[in-house]
């Protein structure tokens, strides 16, 4: 039986200061067991969406709840449970990737061992073992992003927010990050994630919500939003539902 691992209803965020909601009246159930996608052009909401899931950043007004549990009463129970690989690095750069995940993976209460292991077993999983004790400012944009998934993934959280995790990287990078994606999904972890690359998103996800102007325009399978806007592709149904516009004023 599958259960909702979040739950969001009429949600709103307007930043302070702005005269607009970068997320307005948005509704939304993803089952555990979901690699969910997020789709939709600069300036969607994406990120604020994204945010108040990880309990980065307060809604404004409405009700979300993750695992059942809202972050009013239960941010550190919530927190315990995912990670979050947000779209900026947050490492270190005078400090080693070893070092930068021994002290990210002791935040989560892991020590000895355990965190060392984990450290070293993922750092060799994602490439990264001949560099693992250069400093961050001397690396990659690709191995940077490699680093950044393993500090949202070394407590081994049951569901996991990744935002953009692979902009700006090549496409060996990317191979590595997909495949290793696929295998946290297939272990069992719900993954919610963004991303601006069609064809990732149409391999990887089981889920794809494509938001616009702060709200969701269209839910479904790949397949499932394609007969909905009756287009051969995933792109053409994307441009179908949000248009061809540029987003240069958001
Ligand atoms: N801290 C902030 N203060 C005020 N407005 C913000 C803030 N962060 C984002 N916004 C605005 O909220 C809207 C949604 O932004 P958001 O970053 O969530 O979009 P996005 O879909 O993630 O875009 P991108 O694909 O460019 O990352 C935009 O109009 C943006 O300018």
């Amino acid at each position: 039986m599958q259960d909702k691992i979040i739950d969001i209803e009429c949600l709103y965020k307007k930043y302070e200061g702005s005269e607009f909601f970068s997320v307005k009246d948005l509704s939304l159930c993803i089952d555990r067991g979901t690699f969910f996608g997020i789709l939709g052009p600069n300036g969607a909401g994406k990120t604020t969406l994204i945010s108040m899931l990880c309990g980065l950043i307060k809604p404004t007004s409405g009700k979300l709840l993750v695992n059942e549990m809202p972050y009013s009463t239960h941010a550190y129970t919530i927190k315990q449970q995912i990670g979050v690989v947000p779209q900026e690095y947050a490492l270190y750069p005078t400090l080693t990737a070893y070092e930068n995940l021994c002290f990210l993976g002791s935040m989560y209460g892991l020590k000895g061992k355990i965190l060392k292991e984990r450290v070293n077993h993922y750092l060799d999983y994602l490439g990264l073992e001949a560099f693992k004790h250069k400093k961050i400012e001397t690396y990659s944009g690709g191995m940077k992003r490699r680093v950044n998934l393993i500090a949202g993934i070394l407590h081994e959280p049951s569901l996991l927010f990744l935002d953009e995790p692979t902009v700006g990287v090549d496409l060996q990078s990317r191979l590595v990050i997909v495949d290793f994606l696929k295998q946290l999904y297939q272990k069992g972890t719900t993954i919610i994630y963004t991303s601006h690359h069609l064809a990732e998103v149409e391999e990887l996800c089981t889920q794809i919500a494509i938001i616009d102007r702060g709200t969701i325009y269209a839910l479904g399978t790949s397949e499932e939003l394609k007969i909905q806007t009756g287009k051969e592709t995933l792109e053409q149904a994307f441009l179908a539902l949000t248009g061809t516009n540029l987003r240069d004023d958001v």
